[in-house]
């Protein structure tokens, strides 16, 4: 999908509580992996739950075009019939991955140890982004690129034949990346290594065993070492994608925002290299509690309850904890505009190159509703109002931005005016039913 269509502007209003569920879809990092290692498997996976929004529905056409059978079954049920290790064939036209960085990035490390040829390209969002990070470390496995200037798409890659591993360390905080070369190290022959200083999120690493490569993880002093034996054969899963955090994100601070609100968001996956977001807003002081925490597929499991928070205070939330959390910025500084005091977030200069210049796209949407921030380049703060304290009333531009969007839709919900964004549209890639589940809660989110 490398355009969108017409804008679609919406608005927000605060009145009324939010009660009820809110069942949010599967995980959307989950979803791209089990498309992509169900068609580098031999044979059949079932994929339940999967997110079937519109970065994942890329990747599945992106793995139908090097050679996977990938069929829709219909309510989330989907299967891939894989082509194995090394069996991708080379695709006959160009591969677009929409808005998805994921999507990209994973499926490049996926082809580049193959001795084919594929150009890929997004929309304009994805093609403003850096890939340099990850044809970087392909280059080493003996992988060519051909992209724009600063390493943008659209960019061609040429595929190593014979790739000999490489040893890696990922000089950002990455789980594409890291993902991106374990992939690529699949069908190198021998030990492909990724050490990652700081933790990001780990479904690489626990599907990639599912699926029964050899591989181990080491806490040392250089980092987490991750060692992966190449040209496994994979053998094909069944895969429950459990419920996105992200996703869930955006009813649990409505709920938090919403004066009178009481939502219940079931079956969320606290997996620690998700969970930051939920921590962080405890320690502001949100009502916030994990019900019938449970263990499913070997993660933490639990359901969220949120409240509305009359008493947040603005927290320094620790640099540390960014990896944890790092799509969950935008939401966080929305909550923290209702919270009182400065909410200092330091440590996030990856969220300038997400689908949009993230600190960038907040920063002027919130200052257009009256909200006093700071930024720097690796530093975000935002000085809390209090409940009822926020004026609203801005339009904020969302530049193609998913999280964005749905961040000050959850703003409106809270202040004295209505908050405007420019285009809704972008929701559809991680959120096709936002607007749905929100309505249901009883938020007033309407299409201009
Ligand atoms: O690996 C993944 O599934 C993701 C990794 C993160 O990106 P980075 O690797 O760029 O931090 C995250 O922002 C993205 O939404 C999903
Ligand atoms: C950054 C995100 O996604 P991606 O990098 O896959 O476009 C996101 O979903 O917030």
């Amino acid at each position: 999908m490398s355009g969108h269509g017409d804008p679609i502007p919406m608005t927000s209003r605060a009145g009324g509580a939010l009660t009820g569920e809110a069942h949010v879809p599967g995980d959307k990092s989950i979803s791209h992996r089990s498309l992509i290692l169900g068609a580098m498997a031999v044979g059949e996976t079932k994929v339940s739950g999967l997110l079937e929004g519109q970065d994942v529905l890329d990747t599945g056409r992106a793995m139908q075009a090097f050679g996977a059978e990938v069929i829709n079954h219909g309510s989330g049920n989907w299967s891939v019939h894989g082509v194995g290790v090394g069996g991708f064939a080379e695709p006959d036209h160009v591969i677009d991955c929409g808005n998805s960085g994921t999507g990209v990035r994973l499926i490049m490390g996926a082809m580049a140890t193959s001795p084919i040829t594929a150009t890929f390209t997004g929309d304009t969002s994805l093609n403003g982004r850096p890939m340099g990070r990850v044809t970087d470390p392909l280059a080493l496995f003996g992988t060519q690129s051909y992209g724009r200037k600063g390493g943008r798409l659209p960019m061609t890659i040429v595929g190593a034949a014979n790739a000999a591993p490489v040893r890696y360390t990922v000089p950002m905080p990455s789980a594409q990346v890291k993902s991106a070369v374990l992939l690529a190290g699949l069908n190198a022959a021998g030990e492909t290594v990724v050490i990652e200083k700081e933790a990001t999120r780990d479904h690489s690493e626990r599907m990639l065993a599912g699926f029964g490569a050899n591989l181990s993880v080491d806490d040392t002093k250089e980092g987490r070492v991750i060692t992966l034996q190449g040209q496994p054969e994979l053998k094909p899963q069944t895969i429950t994608v459990p419920r996105d955090p992200s996703s869930a994100a955006f009813p649990v601070c409505a709920g938090i925002v919403a004066q009178g609100s009481d939502v219940l968001v079931p079956g969320i996956g606290l997996n620690p290299t998700r969970a930051g977001l939920f921590t962080t807003l405890q320690e502001m002081g949100a009502d916030l509690t994990f019900e019938n925490m449970r263990e499913e597929g070997g993660e933490p499991v639990a359901d969220l309850r949120a409240k509305f928070s009359d008493n947040m205070k603005g927290i320094e939330v620790p640099p540390e904890r960014a990896a944890s959390m790092i799509d969950e910025y935008p939401v966080l500084s929305v909550v923290a505009a209702f919270a009182t005091g400065k909410t200092v977030m330091r440590g996030v200069k990856e969220l300038r190159v997400k689908e949009s210049d993230r600190i960038d796209a907040m920063a002027r949407g919130l200052e257009a509703c009256g909200v006093t921030v700071e930024e720097d380049e690796d530093t975000f703060i935002v000085h809390g109002m209090g409940v009822g304290g926020v004026p609203g009333g801005g339009t904020c531009a969302t530049h193609l931005d998913h999280r964005i969007a749905m961040s000050f839709m959850v703003l409106g919900l809270g202040t004295q005016k209505p908050v405007h964004i420019d285009d809704g549209g972008p929701i559809a890639t991680s959120f096709p039913i936002f607007e749905d589940l929100m309505r249901d809660l009883g938020a007033n989110i309407t299409r201009d």
